[in-house]
């Protein structure tokens, strides 16, 4: 868990010619999915590809807790030995989530309907999150709880004892309600509907499917309107994750400001639900280009190769693909900062309300290293100052915020003074190789 230990400081250096290629860890969505649903059937789920940060070790530690058996051999495969939907067992020890809201919401979602009681915490930054978005859909399934005041951890859940389905419709562009609603829905007899308005990342409908479970999705003009029917026998897969869309974000926007830099980050998932950042940048004017276009799992999936990007120009992103990038604003602004001109970016509230906040987290760090950002509650705007027109020189505050401290290394690299930030240890979270990985390219990123 994050937060818990050390302070890292770290600070990053003006870099040339990032060379070579990233091979980024697996999805950290899908790797949460892959314990939890491996933990609702009967039987042996095999994973490779497991993304081994903080986040996901927290979730397997959580189903462990819950009745499931999980190992992993020493070349990396996990094997999940499951429980069955409706089989958890009531864990005797408060289930630390760490710093993972995916974790919590995911795990409240999937024991609220079964008849145990479960307390849940996490680190600073997670329990200052929001998490009546999660238990206002359970308590409609028959699910009680008690938290402290706004809802937030710690918290106990006492499960369903007689669950019933439920019609929810989703009222904020997530992922993790719109699945919490899901998982609650296996153990629930008769159908449970959810409706989103804006598509949010479709891992748990995939995945659910892939499981043997009864689900559907109706896509209308306004809506995506998503079936389950509840108490299926889920059946025990065999799992490869693919690699993280929003861990390759980082080596592609560091080559993309760094002069002279080409990396290739083979094998990333371009599932239209998570792509969003890489439109984005192509419309930039970034020079990045998919090789090797394929389909693997039902998923099109692409190596993306980066070149340095010395004409990038800033863009207004439409507000509609927010939900399709929402983990890689702090990282676009970065990219802005080095692009001609004005970078806009509406209909993004979601980021105050992530590990940090993080339109105030990236606006007080880039300011400090002299870019102009201006920020509503909805939205906020960066100035690009064009390649070499960002001073840097700042220390900035990474808040518990895995994100926000590789941003602020990415920063680093292409302005003219080093950029800190206080506290690099949350990277581990999602992205534990971070350093390494990029220091083979070439980046010059130190720990203080
Ligand atoms: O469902 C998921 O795996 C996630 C959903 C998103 O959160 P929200 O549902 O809060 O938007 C995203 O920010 C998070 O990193 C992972
Ligand atoms: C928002 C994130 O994660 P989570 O909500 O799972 O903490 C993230 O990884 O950027």
């Amino acid at each position: 868990m994050s937060g818990h230990g050390t302070p890292i400081p770290m600070s990053s250096h003006a870099s040339k010619g990032l060379k070579g290629q990233a091979d980024v860890p697996g999805d950290k969505s899908i790797s949460h999915r892959s314990l939890i649903l491996g933990a609702m059937c009967v039987g042996e789920t095999t994973i490779t590809g497991l993304l081994e940060g903080e986040d996901v070790l927290d979730t397997a530690k959580a189903m462990r807790a819950m009745g499931a058996e999980i190992t992993r051999d020493e070349d990396g495969t996990w094997h999940v030995y499951g429980v069955g939907v409706g089989g958890f067992a009531e864990p005797d020890q408060v289930i630390d989530c760490g710093n993972s809201g995916t974790g919590v919401r995911l795990i409240m979602g999937a024991m609220a309907t079964s008849p145990i009681t479960a307390t849940f915490t996490g680190d600073a930054s997670l329990n200052k999150r929001p998490m009546a978005r999660v238990t206002d859909p359970l308590a409609l399934f028959g699910a009680q709880t008690v938290g402290r005041s706004g809802g937030r951890l710690p918290m106990t859940i006492v499960g369903a004892q007689d669950p019933i389905p439920v019609s929810y419709d989703v009222p904020v562009p997530s992922a993790q309600v719109k699945s919490a609603v899901l998982l609650a829905g296996l153990n629930a007899p008769g159908q449970t509907v959810v409706t989103e308005r804006e598509a949010t990342r479709d891992h748990s409908e995939r995945m659910l499917a892939g499981f043997g479970a009864e689900i559907s999705t109706e896509v209308t003009n306004e809506h995506r309107i998503i079936t389950l029917t509840g108490r299926p026998e889920l059946k025990p897969q065999s799992i490869a994750v693919p690699r993280d869309p929003s861990s390759a974000a980082f080596p592609v926007c560091a080559a993309l400001i760094t002069e002279g830099s080409d990396v290739l980050v083979p094998n990333i998932g371009l599932n239209p639900t998570r792509a969003g950042l890489f439109t984005t940048l192509r419309e930039m004017g970034a020079d990045l280009t998919y090789e090797n276009e394929r389909e693997e799992g039902g998923e099109p999936v692409a190596d993306l190769r980066a070149r340095f990007s010395p004409d990038m120009k800033g863009i207004e992103v439409p507000p509609d693909r927010a939900a399709s990038m929402i983990d890689e604003y702090p990282v676009l602004s970065v990219v802005a900062a080095f692009a001609e001109g004005q970078t806009m970016m509406r209909g993004v509230k979601e980021l105050r309300v992530k590990e940090s906040d993080r339109i105030d987290a990236m606006a007080t760090g880039l300011r400090a290293c002299g870019v102009t950002v201006e920020e509503g509650e909805d939205w906020w705007s960066v100035e690009g100052g064009g390649i070499g027109g960002v001073q840097g020189g700042a220390t900035c505050a990474s808040h518990l915020d895995h994100r926000i401290a590789m941003s602020f290394m990415v920063l680093g690299l292409a302005t003219t003074k080093p950029v800190t930030v206080d506290d690099g240890s949350p990277i581990a979270t999602s992205f534990p190789i971070f350093e390494d990985l990029m220091g083979a390219l070439g980046a010059d990123i130190r720990r203080d």
